[in-house]
């Protein structure tokens, strides 16, 4: 686990300076790597993007699909003023796992392709001349690693992954690098929970430092006014006529946690931006500020042409412009912790989202689906591993989003084999060590797939609320014999109802891949007609079962996979094309979410 994820901020006392740009990059096929003195720096590589997955730049099917270790290099000045100052390299994504050198000495490795590390390079520094950083990345994959698969080497000697999940494995530095200059008293972790009285509010807070520095909090107002202060690493902030954080009606405070007793120098400086908000499960409703609400939006990807799954600005501003057009109000992670900035947008736009580990690929049946084998995956010699990797994975995960406003939940897993009965002891572990993670205890959950109802898991118990994956009108029961999809989806909601479900339901993944251009009438599967009227269908259940308090359709866009005879360049289930052009799908939705409330 990490021992601060806090976003890097520049102020008097703190420096962070983004080295993305272009990198040396080259394959490592034979591991020769380290043997060779790669580790030093290298010039003999070709140019390479960060942020950015390496596979699209490449023109050649071995370079794209390539898979094992990879190397970046790039020099990085660090000028002598920053001598006394605590030096680190903050990675926000290398895809699957790092270990990082700088001039030559090994500083770290990390394993897990979604979330933030950093190096301290204070110790290996050059001060006021150039020094080099050195990444050595790896993107196999197996099924003691998040997510899941298996590496394979071809009979002509190549390695090939074998993901256990529908999205292309994309690998890299997919987020920027920053260098970090901090003081050597600072800021590491900080928490907030929320009380609302009436028109006031309470911000009960925690802060961590790395020492004995007294610490200061206050919190500022839109218009940078102070509202609130308090003394001590623990306290509260009251606040008077709170401006609550709303679904699709966002309101941000600044809060400001100073270190040291000179309010004029202080040691350090740290600020971030909060949403006064409370987040409630009662009954079969989701309570936003006590107010039931009702999610409307998508599963998503980080997933873009040329970048591949790299964070990419520009991408998101228009996913954001795209699902604020079409009424949405919410979004799942799928599969895997996205870029911080994506949760920055959130709480400024008022979108909650349930943000999601890479425990995808936890079926082999879905190994299966693509290509895999049929055996249980709760019952295997990787499961120790694996554990260790999940949980710390979920800490990382909570430590780095708690105090977004937009996080409404945590998913701890995707479509699990969950019929299994050995998936009942590692959920038990995983939900027992994540039970206090989060201060805002935030509800826990993950999906069901198709196989798992209310009948056949075993696991039902855990869940705060309940995500459905349901695919009637796309993997069974297509096209014409659609109506016996939609008979069968009541058949199972009115199970859900007559066992008297007791927590909400929100239906994570439905839909059907299409074809953006492809048109028949009457409909044909792949088509654009056919596409809506899956949705209509599902829309249709939807509006009869007043336990189902959410649908989130797959996906927002098209988007890659691997190769297959099920998939055409990528999965096409999207309501928008990969180049985010609408479907004929978006329009019904634009219609359908508009009416209603922003919020329900
Ligand atoms: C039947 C499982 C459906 C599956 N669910 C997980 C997603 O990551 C996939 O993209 C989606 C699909 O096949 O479209």
């Amino acid at each position: 686990m990490e021992t601060s994820l806090l976003y890097p901020v520049t102020n008097d006392q703190r420096t962070d300076q983004k080295l993305d740009g272009l990198w040396q990059f080259k394959f490592d096929e034979m591991k020769q790597g380290v043997k060779d003195g790669w580790e030093t720096g290298f010039h003999d590589g070709v140019s390479m993007p960060v942020p950015a997955s390496f596979n699209d730049f490449f023109t050649d099917k071995e370079s794209r699909e390539y898979t094992g270790d990879f190397w970046y290099s790039r020099k990085f000045f660090v000028p002598s003023a920053a001598k006394g100052k605590a030096l680190f390299l903050r990675f926000d994504a290398v895809t699957h796992r790092a270990t990082i050198f700088v001039n030559g000495k090994e500083i770290r490795s990390h394993e897990g392709g979604f979330l933030p590390f950093a190096a301290d390079i204070s110790s290996a520094i050059h001060y006021g001349a150039e020094n080099t950083v050195v990444v050595k990345g790896n993107n196999e994959l197996s099924r003691e690693a998040l997510p899941a698969g298996d590496t394979i080497t071809l009979r002509n000697g190549k390695k090939m992954v074998r993901p256990f999940f529908d999205f292309y494995n994309y690998s890299g530095l997919n987020r920027s690098v920053h260098l970090l200059t901090l003081p050597q008293e600072r800021v590491l972790d900080y928490t907030t929970t929320f009380e609302l009285n009436g028109q006031d509010a309470t911000v009960n807070y925690t802060v961590t430092t790395n020492g004995d520095a007294p610490v200061t909090v206050s919190l500022a107002d839109a218009d940078g006014q102070v509202v609130a202060t308090a003394q001590g690493k623990e306290g509260a902030l009251q606040v008077k006529n709170a401006h609550l954080w709303q679904v699709r009606n966002a309101y941000l405070y600044t809060l400001t946690i100073q270190v040291g007793d000179d309010a004029q120098t202080p040691v350090d400086t740290y600020t971030d931006r909060i949403g006064i908000r409370t987040i409630k499960i009662s009954g079969t409703n989701i309570l936003v500020n006590d107010k039931p609400i009702y999610l409307k939006g998508f599963g998503r990807h980080e997933d873009s042409p040329f970048a591949g799954r790299a964070f990419d600005l520009n991408v998101e501003k228009k996913d954001f412009a795209l699902m604020k057009w079409i009424g949405a109000n919410s979004f799942r992670t799928s599969h895997y912790p996205y870029d911080e900035q994506v949760y920055k947008i959130a709480d400024e736009e008022g979108f909650l989202l349930t943000d999601e580990v890479p425990a995808v690929g936890f079926k082999m049946a879905a190994a299966a689906f693509l290509g895999g084998l049929n055996q249980s995956f709760f019952k295997g010699p990787w499961l120790k591993k694996l554990h260790e990797r999940h949980i710390d994975q979920i800490r990382d995960l909570i430590k780095r989003d708690k105090n977004h406003p937009s996080v409404l939940a945590w998913s701890l897993f995707n479509e699990p084999d969950t019929i299994d009965e050995n998936a009942v002891p590692y959920f038990k572990q995983i939900f027992d060590e994540s039970k206090d993670l989060d201060p805002q205890s935030r509800p826990r959950t993950f999906t069901l797939s198709e196989d798992d109802t209310i009948e056949t898991s075993k696991v039902l118990d855990f869940p705060d609320f309940y995500m459905l994956n349901r695919y009637p009108g796309w993997y069974h029961f297509g096209g014409y014999q659609i109506s016996d999809g939609e008979a069968g989806l009541r058949d199972e909601m009115d199970k859900w109802q007559k066992a008297g479900v007791t927590k909400p339901v929100v239906f994570t993944e439905f839909g059907a891949d299409t074809e953006a251009g492809l048109h028949k009438l009457p409909s044909v599967m792949w088509t654009e007609e056919y596409q809506v009227e899956v949705l209509k269908m599902f829309s249709r259940v939807f509006d009869d079962y007043d336990f189902i308090k959410g649908e989130q359709v797959w996906n927002l866009a098209d988007f890659q996979t691997v190769e297959g005879n099920m998939r055409v360049n990528g999965n096409k289930k999207g309501i928008f094309t990969r180049d985010r052009q609408p479907k004929e799908a978006a329009f019904f939705y634009h219609d359908r979410w508009n009416k209603l409330p922003l919020d329900y």
